[in-house]
């Protein structure tokens, strides 16, 4: 799915108005449906409604689902913020509608109103403002949401919660911005939905289809995707009936130290059950009889160091590598690691963990990388690759940045992990859960983003589908479990649904 700027979604709404057509009322009217059967079906019939209502369309959605509302339900009262400059032409014609009906109070707010009570058990529906948002809030729509925020009432948003941009909410004043428990929102995610700064006010969101024009979203230019099921079922490679192991690659993984075998084994079993026809697991002499006794799929290639990696075998054979999970960042292994990139080999690659500490410490790597290697950095590995940041916009500005001028694709990991592409994509992932933030999660990526790589998916297809594999078996897992328990293996264990369910769907 495209993922758009506000001012970009308004363009299609346009586009969807000449082009369906329907006029700006009807399709508001179909918004404001989509609103009210989602409210329908979790209201309980006396539930009280307090809708807010703003000076745009926005405002306009609020006005027309109080209307429907109110024939089902009995409690629902409406705020109008009077800013003393009217409404928008739509919300106007809604406003009529709903007085005409005359079955719901209208209340006026302006700046030297009295606040109107809020209780703990109402449901507030905010339609203050929407993606027409132009500045921070400030005055009466910063007082009325702070009001709210103070209620302890439920509170569902309209499309986006009232006081927060789309993108960029670095010059924002976070108090003025309203803490939705759900954001229900048009067509697309918007793009701060996604930033970690941003989920205290979106609560949870849901996205719903309010039908706009597929050729508007089509012919609007975006380097912003959310790869859901659909993307990553189109990126899935068939398996012929008459294959064999060696039309499924050729995988080297590096991986392991002393203490920390446990890495080279569940990246081994990630890359394994992602696809790959043969493994081999380079780790040091101390890690041969670990390896072989718990995953004897794989074929190991021993160190000359008994405590870690120093050297790498002929590489000749292999069609992809991995290197990372569990490596350590010993000055021995750091030469082997840069004895390595200067072979200059241009196989596919993917680099997490320790590599990526390296490569922090040696940034003249960057050239030696093969063109479009994966790296998979966590917030704190990105920092050391870069700088620190603000926040979750400024490291994805970073990230963009330095996907484009080094060739990389960078897997940016964290939930709705972001995959910044050397063409200037970027792609976030709809799969995973907060159970996935345990040891080893990110071992078993590097192992599937291998597996993928040895089997002929280009980098930017490998992470992308790679990377919603993982955080869906992780959500398999969490079916059978808790947030809690989750083990990076029950993700390896999970892959196998995960696989299967993406070719069913
Ligand atoms: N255009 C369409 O056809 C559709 C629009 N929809 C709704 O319309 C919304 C967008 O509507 P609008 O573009 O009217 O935008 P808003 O409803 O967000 O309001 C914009 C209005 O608020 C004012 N404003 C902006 N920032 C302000 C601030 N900080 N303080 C005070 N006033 C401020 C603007 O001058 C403008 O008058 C969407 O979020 C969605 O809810 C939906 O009805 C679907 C269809
Ligand atoms: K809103």
């Amino acid at each position: 799915m495209k993922l758009f700027a506000t001012s970009q979604i308004a363009g299609i709404d346009k586009y969807t108005i000449e082009h369906e057509p329907i006029s700006d009322i009807d399709l508001m009217e179909r918004a404001a449906s989509t609103l009210v059967d989602w409210i329908l079906h979790h209201a309980e019939p006396d539930q009280h409604l307090i809708f807010f209502v703003g000076p745009g369309n926005n405002g306009g959605d609020a006005l027309a689902a109080a209307r429907m509302l109110a024939w089902a339900l009995s409690g629902i009262d409406v705020y109008i913020m009077d800013l003393g400059k009217g409404m928008s032409e739509s919300a106007n014609t809604n406003l009529e509608r709903l007085q005409q009906q005359n079955r719901t109070q209208i209340v006026y707010l302006n700046a030297d109103a009295p606040m109107p009570e809020i209780k703990p058990s109402d449901w507030v529906v905010d339609g203050l403002f929407g993606a027409g948002l132009s500045r921070p809030l400030k005055g009466l729509p910063a007082k009325i949401v702070k009001h709210i925020n103070a209620s302890g009432a439920q509170v569902i948003a309209i499309d986006i919660p009232s006081g927060l941009m789309g993108e960029d909410n670095r010059q924002n004043d976070r108090d003025s911005i309203i803490r939705a428990d759900v954001t229900l929102t048009f067509q697309f995610p918007k793009i701060s939905f996604l930033l970690p700064e941003n989920d205290p006010f979106t609560g949870h969101w849901i996205v719903l289809d309010i039908g706009l024009h597929p050729d508007g979203i089509g012919q609007t230019e975006t380097p912003f995707f959310y790869t859901d099921h659909q993307v990553a079922k189109s990126l899935l490679k068939d398996r012929r009936t008459f294959a064999h192991k060696g039309n499924f690659g050729h995988a080297l993984l590096i991986a392991g130290s002393y203490g920390k075998m446990g890495a080279a084994v569940l990246a081994s079993r990630g890359c394994l059950r992602s696809g790959v026809g043969l493994l081999t697991t380079h780790v040091p002499r101390l890690g041969y009889n670990i390896l072989q006794n718990s995953i004897p799929e794989a074929m190991a290639s021993i160190d000359q160091s008994d405590l870690m990696f120093t050297q790498n075998p002929d590489l000749a054979s292999f069609d992809a590598i991995g290197i990372g999970p569990g490596l350590d960042t010993k000055c021995n292994t750091g030469r082997g690691v840069q004895r390595m990139l200067e072979e200059e080999l241009k196989k596919p690659m993917v680099i997490d963990a320790d590599g990526l500490n390296l490569l922090a410490k040696n940034p003249e790597w960057l050239k030696l990388l093969p063109p479009e290697t994966i790296l998979t950095p966590h917030p704190g590995e990105f920092a050391r690759l870069t700088h620190p940041v603000e926040c979750g916009y400024e490291r994805l500005q970073l990230a963009k940045e330095y996907a484009r001028d080094n060739g990389v694709v960078l897997v940016l990991k964290g939930a709705y992990t972001a995959i910044a592409c050397p063409d200037g994509t970027c792609w976030f992932n709809s799969t995973g859960n907060p159970g996935m933030a345990t040891a080893g999660s990110g071992d078993v990526l590097t192992g599937i983003l291998l597996g993928l790589l040895a089997q002929g998916y280009t980098a930017k297809e490998a992470a992308i589908l790679g990377v919603f594999l993982h955080g869906l078996a992780a959500d398999f897992a969490v079916e059978e479990g808790s947030h809690e328990a989750l083990l990076a293996g029950d993700i390896t264990q999970h892959l196998g649904l995960a696989f299967a369910t993406l070719k069913d769907s």
